[in-house]
């Protein structure tokens, strides 16, 4: 299947002689959720700036659909719904209006039946005589969302979608997200928030500096660059690592009582075995064991400080 969005050696140099973005390529594929990750001024923005049509590039293609988002610039707007970090509503507008108004603005003929689903979706049909302004926070992003579908398109750009919300509305955020996915939307989401990608994207593209770093399927990209750790708990304090086991670059816990085995898990021997026997053989006693595996924040911090 083609990509439902293809972005092709993207660059954009600002008026201000800034480079925001330089030879981005990215393709993005029908039905997937794309978390986009990247420190503040990364670029990110930007790009979905200029696939929505709202900021124009000075190099490379974009195609929404399969229509170049410059010479079928209508039909690629079409495609796709944008929720911006910068929100713009009319407060005292009552949300089926609201809703209703926005699809008018895309040139769409009425259709009420499919405004109802949308609202329904987002749990909104119960508000739709509601004034924005007496909405809690998380119901006016879903407003904002509901607008942004009005028009019935087949990608979602969400920007920051849970910037600044506390952790119960981002969980119903994700809850919302995963929905309009089961529905066959295509949501490319940009965020700060690393669990947030770690919690419901299928794939996640790390941006920094205006370059692509790295798009990947999520479970992936953390099987090939996580690392696991094994805590190894000890039933008596050491002072140092015994030189018997220098070969396997223990670290002794501040207290003495835990050494850490770091390993790689796409390794064909994690050389767990022979620890534990050389632990024995140089007559360390364990108490307990435990494994962790690196989290997605790890792997991004590790990879953007790489860069630097
Ligand atoms: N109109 C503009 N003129 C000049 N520079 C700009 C303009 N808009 C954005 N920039 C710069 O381009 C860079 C990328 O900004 P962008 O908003 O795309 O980043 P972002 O990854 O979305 O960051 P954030 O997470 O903070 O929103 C930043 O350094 C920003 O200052």
């Amino acid at each position: 299947m083609p990509p439902i969005v293809s972005v092709q050696n993207l660059d954009k140099t600002y008026d201000s002689g800034f480079t925001a973005l330089r030879d981005v390529s990215l393709n993005i594929e029908e039905g997937e959720i794309l978390a986009l990750l990247g420190p503040n001024g990364a670029g990110k923005t930007t790009m979905i700036s200029i696939i929505c049509g709202i900021t124009s590039k000075t190099g490379g293609t974009v195609t929404a659909g399969g229509f170049d988002i410059d010479q079928d610039f209508r039909s690629a707007r079409e495609m796709i719904g944008l929720v911006p970090q910068e929100i713009a509503i009319d407060p005292f507008e009552k949300v089926l209006r609201a809703v209703r108004f926005s699809r008018g603005l895309h040139g769409c003929p009425p259709d009420e039946a499919y405004l109802e689903k949308l609202l329904r979706s987002l749990s909104l049909w119960d508000k739709r005589d509601t004034k924005i302004i007496e909405l809690s926070g998380g119901m006016k992003r879903r407003v904002l969302i509901a607008k942004a579908l009005s028009h019935q398109p087949r990608i979602l750009f969400l920007d920051e979608p849970t910037a600044g919300v506390d952790v119960e509305l981002r969980k119903d955020m994700w809850d919302v997200v995963r929905r309009l996915k089961e529905d066959g939307v295509t949501i490319i989401l940009t965020t700060h928030y690393i669990e947030e990608a770690e919690a419901i994207a299928d794939r996640v593209g790390v941006i920094n500096k205006g370059q692509i770093l790295l798009v990947e399927a999520k479970t992936h990209l953390m099987e090939r660059l996580g690392r696991k750790q094994m805590e190894i708990y000890l039933q008596h304090p050491l002072q140092t690592v015994p030189d018997a086991l220098s070969k396997y670059d223990l670290e002794l816990g501040e207290d003495g009582e835990t050494l850490i085995y770091t390993y790689d898990t796409q390794a064909e021997r994690t050389g767990i075995t022979t620890l534990l026997s050389d632990l024995s053989n140089a007559g360390v006693k364990l108490s307990d064991i435990q494994t962790r595996k690196s989290t997605l924040e790890e792997i991004f911090v590790d990879l953007v400080r790489e860069q630097a």
